[in-house]
């Protein structure tokens, strides 16, 4: 890694950018980077992830990543490492920097050099503005000491969706690179409803709606955002900070509005707030903007003021669309306290082929939570990405290092390269994020079951845990036995006609139970009812559009 990288006082362990986690998690990492020995990266990930709180272990016997070396700078970096303390001084920073002549330690000190996290989210292509450049310098420093960043949800459905992903994600950057994630969850500006973006004014939402949509995203947040999670992992060794999770009704539901008026409005400009793209839109639109609209943003602000002056939060990241909100913190932070420090940095709004938002007021949302969208399907629609979306969305929606995405890149131009294998590891990789080890496993099952030709064998059982996924009817045993296919595909309405039928036959885009149908004359046997009750009918082109249908019979 070149010097230039190296930011003065940030010295956290990092591989290459990457956090450490624990065990083989780490192993795998470094030993993609074809740099270390698999042996090697083991014991440097094996030393990182079972040091003591107590710092009294160094990595000189263990890891043998820094060589050469006082116990006492040892003892500062490696604590630094675990992000419980950043002592490390300048000289030892120094001292590490002029040592690291031998390759080996050359390589060593690589280990130790933590990314800024402004340098990685722009070259994910995860940074559409920020306030300005002293965010770089503010998330290096002084002495690497962490600083706490915030990104809000309006609960306002009771699942996160893909668009909202994006949060969790840049968050989750700004944790592995030693900060403390804060997701907020707008209990009182879901009360007033977020003008940003929409063109038409939110319908009011009851209280228990909200409640429920609370305890719905929290779950995805803690779920998400855990620290510890997966077998590799042993929980609290991660060296990550936990999430802080907050709700914003806690403080303004004693809020009173002559408080409001006299500690926020005045000092908020009206010319200001109109100037916001969120009210000058709607302005300018038939329907107008309502007094209770308008004051979002100053709703949104107090709580970047109350955050930073309360709880030492002093970055607020959101969407592109929430960039006059964010601004209307720092802006209030400025008057109110008189000070600077507190910055706002916003990404690109993810967008669907057609151009549109992913969102859920726009519908077909991809939610985040397995009871409103299973595993399966959330995995199925991340595999059915473009290749021309597929880079990109394996920049922003994934952890991976650069240098396997441009791997990945590099092999889809070439003569050999599988089909759809870049869409496979972007659907497992974000699948992973999102469900877990265990939510990856079913999705993959259920992706086998249904795949034509596949090599799972079609039981009940299998059928039975697709079934929430897949459109299902009930005919009767006369409808369907002794049938011709072509016929029983109209009844069910998999397809519109014997003539469409006919072709997909011809083009072998038609199975039985996963089986390709090559007579278009075939007629439905008792031998093909599984388990004596069910058939699967597939209908589209092998692995992707596929249609499928599970009749009882
Ligand atoms: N498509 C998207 N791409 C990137 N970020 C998004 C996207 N959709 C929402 N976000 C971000 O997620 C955070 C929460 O947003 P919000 O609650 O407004 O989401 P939403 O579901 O899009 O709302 P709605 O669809 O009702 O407008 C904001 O920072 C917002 O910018
Ligand atoms: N306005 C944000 C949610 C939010 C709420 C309160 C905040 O303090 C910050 C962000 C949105 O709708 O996406």
């Amino acid at each position: 890694m070149a010097a230039s990288h190296i930011a003065r006082g940030a010295m956290i362990f990092r591989l290459h950018g990457l956090s450490i986690h624990p065990g083989a998690y780490a192993a795998r990492t470094v030993s993609h980077l074809a740099r270390f020995s698999v042996e090697k990266c083991v014991q440097n990930a094996v030393s990182l992830a079972d040091f003591p709180k107590s710092g009294k272990m160094s990595f000189e016997g263990r890891g043998k990543c820094l060589k050469g070396f006082s116990p006492k700078q040892c003892r500062q970096i490696s604590v630094s490492a675990l992000g419980r303390t950043r002592a490390i001084s300048t000289e030892a920073e120094e001292t590490l920097r002029t040592r690291s002549t031998s390759t080996e330690e050359k390589e060593s000190f690589d280990l130790i050099i933590s990314r800024n996290v402004i340098d990685v989210l722009e070259e994910r292509g995860l940074i559409e503005s920020t306030t300005g450049d002293e965010l770089r310098l503010h998330c290096s420093g002084p002495n690497g000491s962490p600083v706490k960043v915030y990104c809000g949800f309006d609960p306002t459905a009771e699942s996160l969706h893909l668009g909202n992903l994006l949060g969790i994600i840049v968050l989750s950057w700004f944790q592995r690179c030693g900060h403390i994630p804060v997701a907020l969850m707008g209990g009182a500006t879901a009360r007033v409803g977020d003008p940003s973006g929409k063109s038409v004014e939110r319908p009011v939402l009851s209280d228990e709606a909200i409640e429920r949509n609370l305890l719905g995203i929290r779950a995805v947040l803690e779920d998400i955002l855990k620290v510890d999670r997966g077998s590799e992992k042993k929980p609290g060794k991660s060296g990550l900070h936990p999430p802080v999770i907050m709700n914003n009704y806690d403080w303004w539901k004693d809020f009173s509005l002559l408080e409001f008026l006299r500690d926020v409005g005045k000092y908020a400009r009206v010319g200001t707030m109109m100037a916001k793209e969120s009210v000058k839109r709607r302005l300018n639109s038939e329907e107008g903007m309502s007094y209770t609209e308008f004051t979002y943003q100053l709703l949104q602000g107090y709580d970047f003021l109350k955050l930073f002056k309360e709880d030492g939060v002093s970055v607020q990241i959101g969407g592109s669309d929430q960039w006059g909100n964010i601004t209307a913190g720092t802006e209030l932070i400025r008057k109110v306290l008189q000070q600077d420090g507190s910055h706002g940095l916003t990404w690109p709004l993810l967008l669907k082929s057609d151009g549109t938002k992913f969102g859920k007021s726009e519908g077909g949302a991809v939610w985040l939570s397995a009871s409103m969208l299973s595993p399966y399907k959330f995995y199925q629609y991340l595999f059915g990405t473009t290749d021309a979306d597929v880079i990109k969305l394996l920049k922003v929606l994934t952890f991976l290092d650069k240098e396997e995405i441009q791997r990945i890149e590099s092999a889809m131009g070439t003569p050999g390269y599988v089909p759809n294998t870049a869409q496979r590891r972007l659907a497992e990789e974000v699948t992973r994020f999102v469900h877990g080890e265990e939510g990856l496993a079913d999705a993959q099952k259920a992706t086998d079951a249904l795949a034509p030709g596949a090599s799972t064998k079609l039981d009940v059982q299998a059928l039975e845990a697709i079934v929430q996924d897949v459109p299902s009817c009930s005919v009767s045993r006369a409808e369907v036995l002794e049938n011709p296919l072509v016929d029983i595909c109209i009844k069910t309405g998999l397809l519109a006609s014997k003539a469409a039928a006919r072709r997909l036959i011809k083009q072998g885009g038609l199975y039985l139970n996963n089986e390709k149908v090559t007579d278009e004359s075939q007629v439905l046997n008792t031998v093909d009812l599984i388990d004596d009750r069910m058939i699967l009918l597939s209908a589209g082109k092998k692995n992707k559009l596929q249609k499928h249908l599970i009749v009882e019979a």
